[in-house]
């Protein structure tokens, strides 16, 4: 079977129906989630509808002595064989099929067992690309990789059970122009990252917009990743506070604040359950020596949590804050969560942004302010 489009497409239902049904459909859904909660003008950030995907992931299909990239569960279903990707972005368009034909090209070194290929690029033509194998690599394959690298001019890693080759090394550098900023990120290969640079552009853009009319006070954010929204919101507070679960992306957001040359935020390895017990005074850690939580006067707050939304603990703590950013990639449970929140808090501003064009998912942006009492 053979799908002339790459990912979660329904079987090509959503490419049908054409982008700008599709962006209608996802704001009438999205306004109907908001409707109990907030009356005013949902606004739309669209997606380029093509070659927008800055991450890619594909099966590799053998038939016989060929390889193919694939889709879907190969195991169980059969390949569905990929055949034009006008999703990627054009740094992994010009490379992948060139990939496909060197893999195809070569002895058994490169395509011996190997099942999947990632593609980690940036919209400034740089690509990491990391081929997943189930069989141990060796040398002779480093130096076949290696050779890669130079023809495709891109980075290559290679993994297999407990074993990761880095050839370069497992990182790309994003650069992005924000409101007339510019901003570098060091994007690793196996940390959290914005899918598709066009919107994620407009997703800050539009947070530093309702970052703008606050003007005073500390930030808080939790959920922060590699300091995709920190380092531009930075600007609009005094310090900052920004805390996240993964060691890697901490380890990134560090890297991010020191090329940027930003100096008023402390990015701390929580998870926002304890981000709570710390600020609520409940509990004590380690990782948060020498930070003096009480000094910190946080008028805003950013969140930006994975599909299943803020826990209760994080609720509480937030609703206590006077400015509330919440960027949500499942409007359900953004819903779930205004439910409470607008027991202390009137939404002020609601976006949608169409972040992943041709899927069913979408993600939103919601501005709150307290009410006075
Ligand atoms: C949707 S991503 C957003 C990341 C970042 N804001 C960005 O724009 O790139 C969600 C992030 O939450 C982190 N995360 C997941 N569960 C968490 C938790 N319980 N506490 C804190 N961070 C968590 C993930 O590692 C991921 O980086």
């Amino acid at each position: 079977m053979n799908c002339k489009h790459f990912g979660s497409c329904g079987s090509c239902g959503l490419y049908e129906i054409g982008y700008e049904e599709q962006l209608k459909q996802k704001q009438q859904w999205v306004s109907g989630l908001l409707e109990p909660f907030y009356q005013g003008d949902l606004e739309v950030f669209n997606s380029p509808s093509d070659h927008y995907r800055a991450r890619a992931e594909f099966r590799i299909w053998h038939e016989g002595e060929r390889c193919d990239y694939a889709m879907g569960n190969i195991e169980k279903n059969g390949a569905i064989t990929v055949e034009e990707c006008p999703k990627v972005i054009e740094a992994i368009e010009k490379r992948m099929w060139k990939l496909l034909e060197k893999i195809n090209a070569s002895t058994d070194v490169l395509k011996q067992r190997l099942f999947a290929v990632e593609f980690l690029a940036t919209t400034t033509d740089e690509c990491l690309i990391t081929m997943l194998y189930h069989r141990r690599l060796d040398d002779v394959w480093s130096a076949e990789a290696k050779k890669l690298e130079a023809e495709l001019n891109c980075k290559i890693m290679g993994r297999s059970r407990k074993q990761k080759v880095i050839l370069s090394n497992e990182f790309v550098t994003e650069t992005l122009d924000i409101e007339g900023q510019t901003f570098t990120y060091v994007q690793y290969e196996s940390g959290f990252t914005q899918p598709n640079p066009a919107v994620n552009v407009k997703m800050i853009a539009w947070s530093i917009k309702q970052a703008k009319t606050v003007g005073y006070g500390d930030f808080l954010e939790s959920y922060c990743g590699l300091g995709n929204f920190t380092l531009p919101l930075s600007h609009y507070f005094d310090r900052v506070l920004a805390t996240e679960i993964s060691k890697r992306s901490i380890h990134a957001a560090l890297e991010n604040c020191a090329l940027n040359a930003i100096d008023n935020i402390t990015f701390a390895r929580l998870a926002s359950e304890e981000m709570t017990e710390a600020l609520n005074g409940v509990r004590e850690f380690s990782r948060l020596k020498g930070i003096d939580l009480k000094s910190y006067n946080f008028s805003t707050v950013l969140v930006d949590p994975p599909r299943a939304g803020l826990d209760e603990g994080t609720i509480a703590l937030i609703s206590n804050i006077e400015n509330i950013i919440y960027i949500s990639c499942n409007p359900e449970t953004l819903a779930r969560d205004l439910a409470t929140l607008t027991k202390t808090h009137d939404v002020i501003e609601a976006a949608m942004f169409d972040q992943f064009p041709h899927t069913e998912h979408v993600e939103s942006g919601v501005f709150l302010k307290k009410r006075s009492v």
